[in-house]
């Protein structure tokens, strides 16, 4: 027998296919059976399109995928080996544990070809023989494609459609007790599955409604893939069950693959342990944890964590209590490298999350839905800062996760019975008062609900904290939300005040806009877009914060998508502007202007001394030259060019008057 596993695969291939045709003539099910005997000897066997299983053998690292409907069976190889590879890059060994660097070795098709871009390599390991392997190669869109995982969205489609069938006919349930019987037929279960399926690699994060584990998809030992899983309880009860369900509605709606939105993969239910709750179904307290029916929600996986952690923890350096002593002592070492590094993100880095977020919801919207709870931590960063690069040279793709509290436009919110993160809800959808006592009429969430929710994230990005106190009594939370102001100098003065990074003002124009108490006067997520490009477009030079800036009114008169309320705060931010002048600190304008500043002072008092000396006595132009000399240490850059003009003509004539007076006396 040839010691190469490929060709042993093969012949293993060879034997299938004959008891394939053998028992074709016999029927489906019996084909599977048959293959469910090889599978519990050596290989692992999984549903993979419609009505056709993939039978994985480990030993060789070759898949078969088997057709019942028509007969039809093929042979996929695994094209790494891993001891002589040492061609792989990076994007190779990620592609390793994927179902895609499967690649048949009569045609050299893929099973997944959602990645497009083949090299060819010589296989050092074989010498001679010049065997070629098929490498994956990174696609040019594949920052996207990497992270979103490379399973095809296709493959979780047939995969939902197919497992059950194949599950149940493996798995029946046991028949429980009438008092341990669920709402929700048997049929619907995949007993099993997440077991056989999936890897638990660790707990990403705990929400209102369950756990979100990072996990391994695998066939065998063959790993498809890493993802986040949402595992969501939910017993027996039906209301919490629709409940649930919502988030998956709302993910299935997506039905493009979109750039800020979470991707989901599939869903099933199994009777699993529930996350934290360790009753039985008859309320008793039991030593063994029991399963009940769980939602499992399988999403994207984002390593970079959620938006809420890393303006905490990388931007602003809080929460240090809650960091394992490896980020601290990451942390640290990170502080020594860059020390002089002000806190705060940049103009880019801040545009740039905005901007995703503005799509994402964009997305959202126009599909007809409403998020309802667009918050920090349900903002995930999509890749990881894996070169630690300094947080100014980060520039995560932030996707817009958990669409739990998503509803339909126009839908009535008492439908869901639910309410967001108060301090990220707009004004005018708090219901005051307490649960006890709420008024019976109130304002639907809508689109501008969450725009308002997207301006409090970037208050919340551009500051590191809420314009609210913390560790506040709901009441009070509300009265606070209900009631606070914002303008654009208390904004400048605060950002100022707290040493961060100097920004673009604009963007405090754009917070402004979005965190109007008027829900009419929030721009849309299409028009965030637009402002933010124009924003881009024209950069604006630091000078320009300190002096009323033509540029920015243009930015936002000339924008004619922008709805004739806005032209109110417009209004207000052309009468702000003014004040800008003496708001803005010296810090923040260029080292040239401040030069050039120097110059034209020493100028200033280079001509006075020369007056005042060249005076024969006390006059009321040396008077009026000391008045000028006091006001150039106190006036900006224009006036001061007006006292030089000013003292030139007062030497002038002093020089005159001097002359005149020596030719007379001689
Ligand atoms: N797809 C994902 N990839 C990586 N991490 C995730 C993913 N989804 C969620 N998480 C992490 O798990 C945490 C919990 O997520 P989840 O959506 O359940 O709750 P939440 O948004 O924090 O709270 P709530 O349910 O109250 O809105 C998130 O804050 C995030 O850090």
């Amino acid at each position: 027998m040839p010691r190469d596993g490929s060709y042993r695969a093969f012949s293993m291939g060879r034997d299938l296919i004959y008891k394939h045709t053998n028992l074709n003539l016999i029927g489906q099910n019996q084909v599977l059976q048959s293959f469910q005997v090889i599978s519990d000897q050596n290989m692992s066997l999984v549903p993979y399109k419609e009505g056709s299983v993939i039978l994985d053998d480990p030993t060789s690292r070759s898949l078969v995928i088997v057709y019942p409907s028509n007969g039809s069976l093929e042979f996929f190889e695994k094209v790494f080996d891993t001891e002589s590879d040492e061609v792989e890059s990076s994007w190779n060994q990620a592609a390793k544990a994927s179902i895609a660097s499967f690649v048949c070795p009569e045609c050299g098709t893929e099973v997944n070809p959602s990645v497009e871009e083949i090299t060819e390599v010589k296989d050092a390991s074989v010498g001679s023989s010049n065997k070629v392997l098929k490498v994956l190669k990174e696609p040019r869109s594949s920052r996207r494609l990497r992270s979103k995982g490379i399973l095809s969205r296709k493959y979780f489609k047939l995969l939902e459609s197919s497992h059950r069938h194949y599950s149940l006919e493996q798995n029946e349930r046991p028949v429980l007790a009438p008092q341990h019987q669920f709402f929700l037929p048997d049929n619907l279960f995949i007993p099993g599955y997440f077991h056989k399926f999936f890897k638990t690699l660790s707990l990403l994060g705990n929400g209102a409604r369950g756990s979100v584990y990072k996990v391994v998809h695998k066939i065998g030992d063959i790993e498809l893939g890493i993802f986040a899983v949402k595992k969501i309880p939910i017993g027996n009860d039906m209301a919490w069950f629709q409940k649930c369900i919502r988030e998956v509605k709302a993910l299935s709606s997506l039905t493009n693959r979109s750039a800020n939105l979470i991707t989901y993969n599939h869903v099933w239910l199994e009777m699993n342990t529930a996350c934290g709750l360790v009753r039985t179904l008859d309320g008793r307290q039991l030593d063994a944890v029991e399963d009940i029916p769980c939602i499992f929600i399988l999403q994207e996986y984002c390593s970079g964590g959620n938006l809420e952690d890393f303006i905490f923890k990388d931007v602003f350096h809080k929460l240090q209590d809650l960091q394992s002593p490896k980020e601290r002592k990451k942390k640290f070492l990170y502080r020594r490298k860059h020390p002089n590094e002000a806190l705060g993100l940049s103009t880019e880095q801040i545009v740039s999350i905005i901007k995703d977020l503005a799509t994402g919801l964009q997305e959202l919207h126009d599909i007809g839905l409403i998020h309802r709870d667009l918050k920090p931590s349900n903002c995930l960063l999509l890749e990881e800062n894996i070169e630690e690069r300094p947080i100014a040279e980060y520039f995560p793709t932030i996707i817009i996760g958990d669409l739990g509290e998503c509803q339909m436009d126009g839908e009535s919110r008492t439908a869901t019975g639910a309410t967001g993160t108060l301090e990220f809800t707009a004004p005018e959808v708090i219901i005051p008062g307490t649960s006890q006592h709420r008024p019976t009429n109130y304002n639907e969430y809508t689109f501008a609900s969450d725009l308002y929710s997207l301006g409090m994230i970037s208050y919340f990005i551009v500051f590191g904290e809420l314009p609210f106190e913390s560790q506040l009594e709901i009441g009070q939370l509300k009265d606070n939300i209900l009631g606070f102001i914002l303008n654009r100098s208390s904004l400048i003065r605060k950002h100022e005040e707290m040493h961060l990074k100097s920004i673009d003002t604009r963007i405090f124009d754009l917070m402004l806009l979005l965190l109007s108490k008027t829900a009419t006067e929030r721009p849309s997520a299409g028009e965030v877009i637009q402002f933010l490009e124009k924003l881009t477009d024209k950069p604006v030079q630091v000078e320009l914060i300190s002096t009323p800036s033509s540029n920015e009114l243009e930015l936002l008169k000339d924008d004619t998508n922008f709805s004739p309320q806005n032209e109110a705060i417009t209004a207000d931010y052309v009468s702000l502007t003014d004040e800008k002048t003496q708001e803005t600190s010296a810090e923040q304008r260029p080292a040239l202007l401040t030069q050039y500043k120097t110059i034209l002072c020493i100028g200033i008092n280079m001509i006075l001394t020369i007056t005042i000396l060249s005076f024969s006595g006390a006059s009321i132009t040396a008077h009026f030259s000391l008045i000028l000399l006091g006001i150039s240490f106190k006036t900006n850059l224009k006036s001061q060019r007006w006292i030089l003009l000013a003292l030139c003509a007062i030497l002038m004539i002093n020089l005159r008057g001097q002359a005149t007076k020596s030719i007379t006396f001689t």
